[in-house]
Parts: structure tokens; sequence; C-alpha cells
């Protein structure tokens, strides 16, 4: 059973004259434990696609079973923390003004949960960083560190999978390969699937077992791994992102 199962999924923004249809019926799907890469040109969707998983845009139609569960309009408290988003911004996307440890007791707030302190001591741990951070402020940290509690905030309600959406590119590059290599480590120990989305075929090849290559909203190809590091890739938009990105490729081939 897939932990993903999308089917001629559509997501479309605003409402009667001016609803704009953005994906245009994609269907994929990602085992337990596996990570499905989504690139493509700016605006092609990709963001758009991860969104619909969340349950942040509710306008699509289509299927979608999330741990072989039907996800329908609305959804539990359950099956929206089943998955949890990690944005680009760490900047952006961690409350200025709120210390380490509320940001990460928020989720828990919110949905309820006990053995709070238990939980945001280990999620910080998880990520490699010591629990004395939760008295810390986000301008305290580094770019890296910051990213490390996006990663803790989506794991402290326990997920099953991370949708990642350009979780390294607002990073310095040196930073990059850390989060990057933190991520796989947690996949492996936590038996998470992933969904990211990335501009950038060597973080995917990197991370990612297959990869599908969207144009205006639509899959033109899905590839795996090793077709991606090896050239054997068809379409000729998937081959153009793959020339961008040659150099790089070739030095993280492992
Ligand atoms: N909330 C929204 N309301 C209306 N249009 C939106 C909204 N969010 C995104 N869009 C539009 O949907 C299209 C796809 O956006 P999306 O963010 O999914 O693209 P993307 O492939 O992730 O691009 P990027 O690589 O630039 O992040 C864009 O044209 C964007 O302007």
């Amino acid at each position: 059973m897939a932990m993903i199962d999308i089917e001629n999924l559509t997501v479309s923004y605003g409402k009667g004259e001016t609803a704009v249809q953005i994906v245009n019926g994609v269907t994929f799907q990602v085992a337990e434990g596996e990570s499905f890469g989504l690139v493509g040109e700016s605006g092609c969707g990709k963001s758009t696609i991860l969104g619909a998983l969340a349950g942040r845009n509710r306008q699509w139609t289509g299927s979608m079973r999330i741990s072989g569960e039907a996800i329908g309009a609305k959804r539990s408290k359950a099956q929206l923390a089943r998955q949890q988003m990690v944005f680009q911004d760490p900047f952006g996307s961690i409350h200025p003004r709120h210390t380490i440890g509320r940001t990460l007791l928020e989720p828990l707030e919110i949905h309820g949960i006990g053995e709070r302190q238990e939980r945001i001591e280990k999620a910080l741990t998880d990520v490699g960083l010591p629990v004395a951070f939760r008295y810390r402020f986000p301008h305290q940290l580094s770019g890296g560190q910051r990213q490390r509690v996006a990663i803790a905030r989506a794991l402290i309600l326990k997920p099953r999978i991370l949708l990642l959406d350009e979780p390294t590119s607002a990073l310095d590059v040196s930073i990059q390969a850390e989060i990057l290599n933190l991520l796989k480590d947690l996949r492996e120990r936590e038996k998470l699937t992933y969904v990211l989305v990335s501009h950038d075929l060597a973080v995917v090849a990197h991370l990612c077992d297959h990869v599908a290559v969207m144009q205006h909203g639509t899959f033109v190809e899905i590839a795996d791994k090793q077709q991606l590091v090896d050239g054997r890739i068809a379409h000729p938009y998937t081959r153009m992102l793959r020339d961008g990105s040659r150099g790089y490729m070739a030095a993280r081939k492992d």
C-alpha cells in the first residue's frame, strides 16, 4: 500500500469568473519511506500540490489517499497531523518574538497533545540541537539552526509524511548539505515519507527515489533516481533542467 496515493488531482484558486486551475490532473504514488521530488519552472504548481496534500489548499478535486485512508474536503486533526510542511524560509516561518520552546509548544496545544516537555526535548534532540535551545529566540540562531527548529516543529506531531518546500534553498551553500543529510537521516530513522519541492535537480537526486517534472500544472515525466543520475531521461524539458545542474550532479553522484 502506498503512503500517498494521488489520482487525477486538480487544484485551483479563486471563485467564479476569477477561478484559475493551477494543477491539471496529476497522478502519483509514494511508497512508505520513499522520497518523491517535484521539480519544474517557477509557477508551474509545485507548492500548490504540497498545499493540497497538507490540507492548506482546499479547492481540489480527484482522489487523495493518505496511509490508505480516503481524504475528503474536511480533515480530522489526526488526518491533518499526519503530514507536516517545512518551508523554504526559516526566517519567515518562525515567530520572531516567541522562544523556540513556545514555537514547538504551539502545535501540541492546537492538537491537545500531552507530554509536552518530553516531546519538545525529543524534537530538539532529533534535529541535533541542544535542549537548552528551547529558551532561545530565533534571532539568536543561525539560518541552519532555524531550519532545524522548523523541522523539529514539523516532527513534534509525529507525522508520517514531511512536505518539504525548497527546504535548503534559503541557506548558505555550506549549510545546505548539512540540512539535506539531516533530512536523509530522519527519514531512515523515523521511516518518514517525503514529498520535496525543489528547483534544483541535484538536491532532488541526493534525496529522492523518484522525481516528477512539472510544466504548466501537469507532469511531463516521472523518472527514478538512477535515470536522473545516468541521464536516461526522455523529455527535453527534463534534459534542460538536468543540463542546468550538471556539474553539481556529477559532484553528488552518491
Ligand atoms: N493563494 C493563491 N491565490 C492565487 N494564485 C496563487 C496562489 N498561490 C499561488 N498562486 C499562483 O499559482 C501558480 C503556481 O504557484 P506555485 O507556488 O504552486 O508554483 P511553484 O511551482 O511552487 O513555483 P515556485 O518555484 O516559484 O515556488 C502561480 O501562478 C501563482 O501565482
